[in-house]
């Protein structure tokens, strides 16, 4: 762990808001500052998105959530910050003044990085002061779920400042790559502009629908390239013989007129519209946040894959929950907080208080809730699976009046492929335990009526909460029955 504990972000569209939700599901407090009017709803819709990501993801017991606060001002989100991620739109004399006054009203310790694409260090740090501590961390999106960082520095930037920003990105669970020579587009955009030209020129040329391209992509090398890149794909591809033999027979194809490369099609309002039509017709269907879900959940199965491989993302994955295991300590540890809310005048019974089944209401929500974090959503309710609670053991410990504030955690027991055994526990807004219940769930399939083993996805994120609440003391009052002592 490093000693950066609040970051600032300075434009929280659609990287910002990812490293947002990054920062904070790493534990880390974050300030934003967006003059958007949208750009806080957006923000926390992108971190709802990926704490669900996340979840499904990670096997290891997460720190609590960061707090996320919005400032009015970039003075105000800079301040106390230990590391800033400039994250404003590609526009090189924006990012100067942004970055000027960063450096102005930033700790002198304070580490200054851009998530720009493509522009130089050198140049968007023009009008810093202490361009030293600045370095390029250029992400990819999903942030929160696509461990590559690119790290370069301009002519000022320390080495210092590489090493700490080294280990703050790969201490989030990032794999920081740093590209030693401060080039335009650094080395993945390089990459991926060559590519993007060469699918609009196919647009372009009527040789292929933006569909077609995708496909070309998506059923061929792109699997591949998620996990061996490119070179090494292309050593197995020469053989036995391996690289000399695949650059020998495929070198001089090169000097063939197969690629446009630098040639750029004008973007004519002709290729836009062919482009967004038929990027419609491939996906307009879906709405933007299902496609976005359908994105991470790929990404999920593959480094999930890739995790038991050990291999490229996937060892990156393993490491972070290796780092993360670690880190947690039995303090730490703490029962999930999933439900809250105030007691309504139509709870109260004759006697004044909450009446005995609204707790068992507020526990039903409570679980609910639970269901929504393992990940039994809309789409396995579809499929026909669901949890069903089969038995539950409720104490009333104390009364709650009308308009009191009450909070719902929830401690897992004990969980197999069909089984989930809970403990939750109702609060009053004074700390007072009110209620407890203790349930047994079965996972249901069902069409055919009967218990069935949860999905893979699903026990495995319940596998990682299981990593964190085995550290927890057993709760008072589990497993009792009643008239026990
Ligand atoms: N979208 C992408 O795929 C990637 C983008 N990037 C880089 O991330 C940076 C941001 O790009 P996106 O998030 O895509 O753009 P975006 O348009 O989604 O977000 C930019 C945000 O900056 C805000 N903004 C504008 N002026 C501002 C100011 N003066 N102070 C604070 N906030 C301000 C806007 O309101 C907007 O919410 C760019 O440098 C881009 O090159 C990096 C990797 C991938
Ligand atoms: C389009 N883009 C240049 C902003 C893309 C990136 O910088 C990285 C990515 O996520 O593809």
């Amino acid at each position: 762990m490093t000693d950066i504990r609040h970051c600032a972000i300075i434009g929280g569209g659609v990287i910002g808001g990812g490293w947002a939700a990054r920062f904070l599901l790493a534990g880390l407090d974050v300030t934003v500052f967006d003059p958007h009017p949208e750009a806080e709803r957006r923000l926390r819709e992108m971190v709802a998105l990926a704490g669900r990501a996340w979840a499904k993801l990670i096997s290891a017991p997460l720190p609590p959530l960061g707090n996320l606060h919005f400032a009015v001002s970039l003075q105000e989100a800079v301040r106390h910050a230990d590391l800033i991620q400039e994250s404003a739109p590609e526009v090189e004399s924006i990012k100067q003044t942004i970055l000027a006054e960063i450096d102005r009203f930033a700790k002198p310790d304070a580490l200054i990085c851009s998530s720009t694409s493509g522009l130089l260090p050198t140049q968007i740090t023009a009008r810093m002061t202490h361009p030293e501590r600045f370095t390029v961390a250029h992400p990819f999106n999903p942030v929160y779920l696509l461990p590559l960082v690119e790290l370069c520095g301009g002519e000022k930037t320390s080495v210092e400042t590489i090493a700490r920003a080294k280990a703050f990105y790969a201490g989030i669970g990032m794999h920081p790559l740093h590209v030693r020579k401060e080039i335009d587009g650094f080395i993945a955009d390089r990459l991926l502009e060559a590519l993007w030209r060469e699918a609009l020129w196919l647009v372009h040329d009527g040789v292929a629908t933006v569909e077609e391209v995708d496909d070309a992509i998506r059923f061929g090398a792109g699997m591949r390239w998620a996990f061996m890149g490119t070179f090494q794909v292309y050593r197995l591809a020469g053989g036995e013989a391996g690289m000399r033999h695949f650059m020998a027979q495929f070198g001089p194809t090169l000097k063939l007129p197969w690629t446009k490369l630098m040639d750029v099609p004008d973007f004519t309002d002709e290729l836009v519209d062919l482009v967004a039509a038929q990027s419609d017709d491939q996906s307009g269907h879906w709405k933007f946040r299902d496609l976005e879900a359908k994105r991470d959940d790929c990404l999920i199965g593959i480094m999930r894959s890739l995790k038991t491989q050990d291999f490229g993302a996937g060892a990156t994955l393993a490491g972070f929950e290796k780092v993360l295991r670690d880190r947690a300590t039995d303090s730490d540890a703490e029962a999930l907080r999933l439900y809250e809310g105030r007691v309504p005048a139509e709870w109260i019974d004759y006697n004044g208080h909450m009446t005995e089944s609204r707790y068992l209401e507020i526990f039903g929500y409570t679980t609910d809730a639970l269901l929504a974090r393992i990940g039994m959503d809309d789409a396995m309710l579809a499929k026909g699976f669901s949890y069903y609670t089969v038995e539950t053991h409720l104490r009333h410990l104390d009364e709650a009046k009308q308009g009191e504030a009450f909070v719902a955690t929830t401690q897992l027991l004990k969980h197999d492929d069909k089984r989930l055994h809970v403990f939750h526990s109702l609060f009053h807004e004074d700390g007072r335990l009110l209620a407890t219940a203790e349930q047994m769930l079965l996972h249901v399939d069902m069409k055919a009526h009967r218990a069935a083993p949860a999905a893979p996805e699903v026990l495995s994120i319940l596998d990682g909460i299981a990593a964190s609440h085995c550290t927890l003391p057993v709760p008072d009052g589990a497993g009792r029955s009643i008239g026990q002592r």
